[in-house]
């Protein structure tokens, strides 16, 4: 079974201002309001290519409450761990360039955590979990850390999708994945990242620190995947940006869907990328069919 964890889940406010003004009073000329958190964008994406998952986290109030509705509707199946106070919002803001502001999280008490750790332990040897996502400035920095120890035992395949501290914690307990973008890893190792062979350098400097397999994503410049022997390099398909937002996640989602069938990595690497390119061309997220069209596109180099 694939699980994926979302600790500070988000409503994401998506929004386009056309002649945004800072300062000024603005108008969107469009918005939307969806289910957010990178582990529930994974659940959600992994449904719509008819992989089946479970979303695990904590969600809380009026916007905790939409986000389980939503999941319902789409028919993702959730099982999250209800806290006080109001899961938080997101603002996308869509000018000629894209801007974010994320909330700031809600309260998680160490009585929330043990009860996540408790839902945790009931994972069985072969399932996997993505753990997803900030973690709120409240919570120790190695709780993925903490939790990937915990499992490690039990051969659960953990990927990691997160940033700072916590993911350079987490990759002290060796990973079966982790998927930083640019800035992620430039962040990790206080690097420039210029192009996919310095992606793939600092990827092998993350390997040397415990991570298995490192997919790198740099938006629109490519991505880049190093395992133990191969090092792989992509090219992206060439598109109109509509929203990058939950790109990353859709990678994540489509990495997972083809190598939980066909054990291929270089397949999954190849599906990902067409995944979030797929993603980042449509207003929503991808469907399998957008993926497909895809992937004659992505072209991949071994390095
Ligand atoms: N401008 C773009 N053109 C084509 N593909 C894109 C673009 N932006 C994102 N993508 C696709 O989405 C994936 C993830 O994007 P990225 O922005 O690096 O991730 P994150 O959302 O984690 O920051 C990329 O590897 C690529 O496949
Ligand atoms: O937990 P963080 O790092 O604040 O990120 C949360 C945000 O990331 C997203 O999951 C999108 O992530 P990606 O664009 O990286 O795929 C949004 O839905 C959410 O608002």
């Amino acid at each position: 079974m694939i699980y994926t964890v979302t600790i500070n889940p988000s409503v994401d406010c998506l929004m386009e201002v056309e002649n945004f003004h800072l300062g000024k009073t603005n108008r969107a000329s469009t918005q939307k309001m969806v289910p957010g958190g990178k582990g529930i964008n994974v659940s959600r994406v992994l449904k719509n290519l008819g992989t089946r998952s479970e979303a695990l986290g904590f969600i809380g109030g009026f916007t905790g409450a939409f986000i389980k509705d939503e999941l319902e509707k789409e028919s993702v199946f959730s099982s999250f761990i209800e806290t006080e106070g109001n899961t938080r919002i997101n603002v996308k803001m869509k000018t000629d360039t894209e801007t974010e502001i994320n909330g700031k999280a809600q309260e998680i008490s160490n009585e929330h955590i043990q009860k996540l750790l408790i839902q945790l332990d009931e994972l069985k040897s072969e399932d996997l979990l993505i753990l997803s996502g900030s973690l709120p400035s409240t919570l120790p920095a190695d709780l993925y850390n903490t939790i990937i120890n915990r499992l490690n035992e039990k051969n659960i395949y953990v990927c990691v999708d997160t940033s700072g501290e916590p993911l350079k914690a987490a990759m002290k307990a060796s990973p079966y994945m982790i998927k930083p973008n640019q800035a992620e890893l430039e962040q990790l190792y206080e690097e420039n990242v210029k192009n996919l062979d310095d992606a793939v350098k600092l990827a092998r400097k993350a390997m040397a620190d415990g991570a298995r397999h490192v997919l790198v994503s740099m938006g629109g410049e490519g991505a880049a995947l190093v395992t133990k022997n191969e090092s792989y390099k992509a090219a992206v398909p060439k598109g109109t940006l509509i929203n990058s937002v939950g790109a990353g996640d859709s990678m994540v989602a489509g990495f997972i869907h083809i190598l939980t069938q066909s054990g291929s990595l270089e397949e999954a690497f190849k599906y990902s990328v067409a995944a979030g390119s797929a993603t980042a061309f449509s207003n929503g997220f991808c469907s399998a069919e957008d993926v497909e069209k895809l992937l004659p596109e992505v072209l991949i180099e071994k390095v």
